[in-house]
């Protein structure tokens, strides 16, 4: 279960905050979409959860254990269980697929291992497993500068099922795919949820998707909640909470 509480975010400089008190519950094998418009504090949420931005106040615990206040080395134990995917992919373009695959599990083993190439051999059987489920083991010896968007995509799928997570975080995974190649990669996400039990956290610009894949939506408004339902009780009012107009 992730537990959200108060959670507080100002950046500096800026005259309001980014969050403004969270307080959000996900209960396990949940697969939840955040919808906002852009700077409601979708990326922020997403990011305050595993700490890669540190919140200034509040708390995020992951099944019992606090996320927030930990030391970095606790942190890291702790973000295992944690897989994240981004808009743009954050692989390494000059390496491989399987070498990208493998490097899912570097947070596992001392440092030298990746560094020469030692990979265990179950960790590469692990890889190629990884590779088959999301359909790309005929590219596995490829770099990944020379995939698509959606193959890129897939291939930060496989990373992070080798990491074999149990909350699967995406900050804005289908953003900068074409909207045939986003429906896929989530139906594919949608997918592990259901066959894994994974807990699914994404932000998503895109309300039809949403209603899609997404049995509950949260939407934020200048960080705060200000939806929090299904699908079907998202009608316009609810829209127009969640996408208010300018002001100006
Ligand atoms: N690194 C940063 N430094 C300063 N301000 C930031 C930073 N990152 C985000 N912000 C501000 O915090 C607010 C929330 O931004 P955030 O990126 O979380 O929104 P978002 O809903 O994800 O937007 P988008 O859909 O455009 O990605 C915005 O006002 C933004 O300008």
């Amino acid at each position: 279960m992730l537990e959200i509480q108060g959670l507080t975010k100002q950046y500096p400089g800026e005259s309001e905050p980014a969050l403004a008190g969270i307080d959000l519950t996900v209960r396990p094998g949940e697969l939840v979409a955040v919808l906002g418009r852009s700077g409601a504090g979708k990326s922020t949420l997403i990011r305050c959860i595993n700490r890669l931005v540190e919140p200034d106040a509040g708390k995020v615990r992951w099944n019992g254990r606090e996320l927030t206040g930990v030391p970095p080395g606790l942190l890291r134990e702790r973000r295992r269980e944690i897989g994240m995917i981004f808009q743009h992919f954050h692989l390494l373009p000059r390496l491989t697929v399987k070498m990208n695959v493998l490097s899912g599990r570097f947070a596992a083993m001392p440092l030298w291992r990746p560094l020469f190439g030692a990979f265990a051999p179950e960790h590469r059987k692990a890889a190629g497993e990884a590779l088959q489920r999301v359909g790309l083991a005929h590219l596995a010896s490829r770099r990944v500068e020379e995939l698509s968007g959606g193959q890129r995509q897939r291939v930060a799928i496989a990373r992070v099922l080798m990491q074999q997570p149990e909350l699967l975080l995406g900050d804005e995974p289908v953003s900068s795919l074409d909207p045939v190649t986003a429906d896929r990669i989530l139906g594919f996400i949608a997918e592990l949820h259901r066959e894994q039990g994974l807990t699914v956290v994404l932000n998503l610009h895109d309300v039809a998707l949403a209603r899609r894949y997404a049995p509950r939506i949260i939407g934020l408004s200048g960080g705060r909640i200000v939806y929090d339902g299904p699908p079907g009780e998202l009608n316009d009012e609810a829209l127009a909470r969640i996408y208010p107009p300018d002001q100006d």
